[in-house]
């Protein structure tokens, strides 16, 4: 996820190398629990009121109703009520490790701001959980942190107390208890036990009824069922953010993209889906280092999208050698992309020096850099965080040394002169700014940034991507190639940048960033509805550069830009831009 250089308090975080969502068998169900479910009669009044006959509670078992205010009856008779019948000493005590490792996490999220897709492997390791068990605590952890949102909207018609005023720790469980009640095939009394057990074992025996109380509440209802009650009179925005468990305000810009980059806004359902789905894990090999063939014998299957890249099986990579080693990487294909794209747009010549302006963790600027020791070209890696440098260096550890350099500073004070000694003009041939952004093309992974995220860091952002782009432009050779990129398809960090940049520098013209993009990927991989170029009216045509057979992108007069998405491409919500300086 993409970082702004006051972001840096979180534990790291590395998108490209490692940072995947997945770390293990997620299986974030969303609303599968809707009408497919066991449960309910259908829709009622909402929490308290319910005025159906109640369900059969998912189990199996039958008898037993609900009263007039949702609270089960005759339970003894479903035989289910394993916690609160038996005395203390027999109630549970002891915290399952998958609800553990979950708690653990969302506690860590909360209060030490942290990532929780690298605070769980770290649980899963501690707590030593076998695969199922990690499993289990991938999908409560991630799915809780994801839908929190919607669950919160859930409890608040369950608690008699603004949320705020809920000691925390006691919050975090609730919501765990909620997912497993509203979102996983789990037995409600397994559930509520459960998370009644985890409160009363790590938070204290006080506020277990409350938990215990609160959870039946929440069980009165399936998901589909509370999603009636809590989208009755609100809007659409509204309905689809409780639906897709997301912020409105990301719902609201995210629709407006899909729209802005060409794209029929009715997406928005599919989109804010792939969001709440474990993401695929990628595998890069670096080109001249790595070789693919222990992966696929391990199961691995080749990319559809890009050349020397493939979709992981899943499960432990370290157990393939190139992994182990470095030369295969795990890298979203979008992240491939944007890198390969970045040696379109004009031919290759020997000695070309490139720049990677903001490089941590390292992800593109090995990819890169393996490509530069390809074409006796030069990479520097820049980064303004100094650890963040130091990942880049471990990533790039592999490559011909001869063909990088990992440079420790604010990219807003590159210039030309930093490219070196040049035979001709001073400057960068090619410079990358994959710029800190918003993230809203990268949610999948993590599964809390949709909550912390707020229209605030979008400001900020949008001047820190302005004032690296103009210190770019400043850096790159005359006839050089400027490749813009986000993981985000915010409309604010794309076109709204586009547009800034080339006002600001006249010398800047935007060329066929489609074409370019199409030119990196596979034959026909980005053909049809899978084309993410969108024509960028107003820019200024480029005249004057014939097209050429090794330069297939400059066929074109069009300017366009590009934008990838999880739920066409499978990849993280890339936006590319090439720009060409004037000579
Ligand atoms: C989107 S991430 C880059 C991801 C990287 N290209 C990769 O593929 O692994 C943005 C990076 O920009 C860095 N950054 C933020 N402000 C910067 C600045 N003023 N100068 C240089 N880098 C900056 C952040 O620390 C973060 O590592």
């Amino acid at each position: 996820m993409s970082q702004g250089p006051g972001n840096t308090r979180r534990t790291g975080g590395s998108r490209g190398a490692g940072g995947s969502g997945g770390a293990g068998p997620s299986r974030d169900t969303g609303r599968s629990r809707g009408a497919g479910s066991s449960r309910g009669s259908g829709p009622s009044g909402g929490p308290g009121r319910s005025g159906g006959s109640g369900r059969s509670g998912g189990t199996g078992e039958s008898g037993g109703y609900r009263d007039n205010r949702g609270r089960q009856r005759n339970r003894q008779a479903m035989g289910e009520r394993r916690y609160s019948s038996s005395v203390p000493s027999q109630r549970t005590r002891r915290t399952d490790p998958a609800r553990l490792a979950a708690f653990r996490t969302l506690r860590a999220v909360a209060e030490d701001d942290a990532y929780g897709n690298l605070v769980l492997p770290d649980q899963l390791r501690r707590l030593q959980l076998n695969r199922r068990d990690a499993g289990l605590a991938t999908e409560l952890a991630y799915g809780a942190l994801r839908h929190q949102g919607t669950w919160d909207a859930v409890l608040t018609h369950c608690v008699d107390r603004p949320l705020a005023k809920i000691d925390p720790p006691v919050l975090d469980a609730l919501r765990l208890g909620v997912h497993q009640l509203l979102a996983m095939r789990i037995p409600d009394h397994a559930a509520i036990d459960q998370t009644v057990g985890l409160t009363r074992a790590e938070i204290g025996a006080g506020p277990s009824g409350l938990v215990n109380a609160v959870l039946r509440k929440v069980m009165a209802h399936d998901l589909t069922e509370w999603l009636e009650v809590l989208t009755r009179n609100t809007d659409d925005v509204t309905r689809l953010a409780l639906e897709g468990a997301h912020p409105t305000w990301i719902v609201r810009a995210l629709r407006q993209a899909l729209t802005v980059h060409g794209r029929n806004p009715a997406e928005i359902t599919r989109l804010l889906e792939a969001d709440n789905a474990a993401p695929q894990v990628h595998l890069v090999a670096l080109p001249g280092l790595g070789e693919l063939t222990s992966a696929l014998d391990d199961g691995a299957t080749p990319s559809t999208l890009v050349a020397d890249a493939a979709t992981s099986a899943g499960g432990d990579l370290r157990r393939v050698q190139e992994v182990r080693d470095g030369t295969v990487r795990v890298q979203d294909a979008g992240s491939q992309l944007v890198a390969h794209s970045v040696l379109q747009s004009a031919p290759v010549a020997d000695g070309e020096k490139w720049l990677d302006l903001c490089a941590g963790p390292g992800g593109k600027a090995t990819l890169l850099a393996a490509l530069a020791a390809q074409h006796g070209a030069h990479v520097t890696a820049n980064e303004v965080a100094s650890h963040r440098a130091d990942l880049v260096r471990q990533a790039l550890a592999v490559v011909d040394p001869q063909a990088w350099t990992v440079r420790c500073a604010d990219g807003r004070r590159i210039t030309a002169a930093d490219a070196g000694q040049s035979s001709g003009e001073a400057g960068f041939d090619r410079i990358l700014v994959d710029a800190p952004c918003t993230g809203l093309g990268a949610l999948r992974r993590r599964p809390e940034a949709r909550w912390r995220r707020t229209p605030q860091d979008l400001a900020d952002l949008t001047v820190l991507q302005g004032e690296l782009l103009d210190a770019a432009v400043g850096a790159l050779k005359p006839g050089g190639l400027l490749v813009y990129a986000t993981c985000s398809p915010h409309a604010a960090e794309t076109m709204v940048a586009v547009d800034d940049v080339l006002k600001a520098h006249p010398e800047l013209n935007l060329v066929d960033t489609g074409a370019a993009v199409r030119a990196a990927a596979l034959p026909g991989a980005l053909d049809g509805d899978a084309d993410p170029a969108q024509i960028h009216v107003g820019s200024r045509a480029r005249t004057g550069e014939p097209a050429t057979s090794e330069n297939p992108a400059t066929t074109g007069h069009t300017a366009t830009t590009a934008q990838l998405w999880p739920h066409i491409h499978g990849t993280d919500a890339m936006f590319i831009a090439h720009f060409r300086k004037n000579k």
